[in-house]
């Protein structure tokens, strides 16, 4: 679903990502850890379409990011860590503003719209203006957009920040739910314990390389990344 070839992107001198190849298949959640600056965010960015990058290819569902952008852009949602919205308008404004944009059908946005919002119980604030959410109601209006346009790649960063308890464990549902469909997430993390409970595949990069990717399974068993993980655990402490 989501094929990283050769990313390479600096910002001035600094070597943000370095040669990174990686596939995020169908019907698998993939957890990307790394440490502050590690290159996560660079790197989802970059699959997102919204950072021109040095060099490298990335395809979304076989489009390519730079040649067929609108395709790949149609095919994947992105979720930045501190999601910019629209303040002056309001949750069911900015809903109504990207089902437009996607051009979601009106009883289907209708019906997940209603669905996401009692889901992340949001169904009470759409009608308030967004420049007077809290941090977290952002963070859920910007999920509710995302699975409003039914995205066949989901790209996350950092998502599980912010949210409260109840939150998260739906948004882990609705991961899971999008995988099972055959859609893909990648998102990233600094909690070695969500990606190890919540993810099918792990990637591991550090000073922008990837140092590692597989089966969770696999990832956490080798015996050789256990400097990599301790040294996480001690970043996230
Ligand atoms: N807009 C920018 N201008 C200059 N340098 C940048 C910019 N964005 C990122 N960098 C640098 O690129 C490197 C990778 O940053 P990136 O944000 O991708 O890391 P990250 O793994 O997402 O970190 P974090 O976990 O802190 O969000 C860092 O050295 C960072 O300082």
């Amino acid at each position: 679903m989501l094929e990283i070839s050769h990313l390479t992107h600096r910002f001035g001198s600094t070597l943000a990502v370095d040669d990174l190849t990686l596939t995020v298949p169908a019907g698998r959640i993939t957890g990307f850890i790394g440490h502050n600056g590690a290159g996560k965010s660079t790197t989802l960015r970059a699959a997102a379409g919204i950072l021109p990058f040095n060099a490298g290819a990335i395809a979304v569902d076989g489009h390519d990011v730079r040649t067929d952008p609108i395709a790949a852009k149609r095919a994947s949602a992105f979720l930045p860590d501190n999601p910019d919205l629209y303040d002056f308008m309001t949750g069911l404004d900015f809903l109504a503003f990207i089902a437009d944009l996607y051009r979601i059908p009106r009883a289907e946005r209708r019906d997940r719209i209603g669905f996401y919002a009692e889901a992340y119980d949001m169904t009470g604030n759409l009608g308030g203006v967004i420049g007077g959410y809290s941090h977290g109601m952002k963070q859920k209006l910007a999920l509710i957009s995302a699975f409003l346009r039914r995205p066949r790649l989901l790209l996350l960063d950092e998502p599980f920040v912010g949210l409260d308890p109840l939150a998260s464990h739906t948004l882990k549902e609705h991961l899971r739910a999008l995988c099972r469909d055959g859609g893909a997430v990648l998102f990233s993390t600094h909690v070695l314990e969500v990606a190890q409970t919540l993810c099918d595949d792990i990637a591991i990069i550090r000073q922008g390389r990837l140092v590692v990717s597989g089966p969770t399974a696999t990832v956490t068993r080798d015996a050789s990344l256990e400097d990599v993980f301790l040294e996480l655990q001690e970043n996230a402490r």
